[in-house]
């Protein structure tokens, strides 16, 4: 699959963290997506329902986050791809969770995973 569907820095609020702390607050994440989709249909017909709507795919992100709440980074970006392929019909999907200000000393910290099949 050659094309995709892309989201770039979608801004989430969440508790996430593994230091106690971090329970008790709110913090921000920046969601990165690359959805494998093939955008002919789309293109052809001029048809949302044919598109991976990336308006769709967002708003389902953010409800994702205010009903997830893990400890690591890397459970959300498991659980968050799993979620979305089985939901969306995403054949294969790069998801890169960022987590700014986690490390003062860094602009961004973050996890990347791909999944599924790019053939
Ligand atoms: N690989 C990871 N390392 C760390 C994570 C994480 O989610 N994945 N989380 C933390 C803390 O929650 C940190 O963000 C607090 O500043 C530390 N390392």
């Amino acid at each position: 699959m050659t094309d995709s569907v892309l989201i770039e820095g979608l801004a989430v609020e969440t508790v996430i963290g593994v230091y106690d702390w971090e329970r008790e607050i709110l913090q921000q994440l920046r969601v990165d997506l690359e959805m494998a989709w093939d955008n002919r249909p789309a293109a052809a017909s001029d048809d949302v329902r044919q598109a991976l709507d990336y308006a769709a795919v967002s708003e389902y992100v953010q409800a994702f986050f205010e009903r997830c709440q893990p400890a690591l980074l890397e459970t959300a970006a498991e659980k968050l791809a799993a979620d979305l392929m089985v939901t969306f019909a995403i054949p294969a999907l790069r998801l890169t969770l960022w987590k700014p200000g986690a490390v003062p000393a860094a602009r961004q910290v973050g996890v990347r995973i791909q999944r599924g099949d790019w053939s």
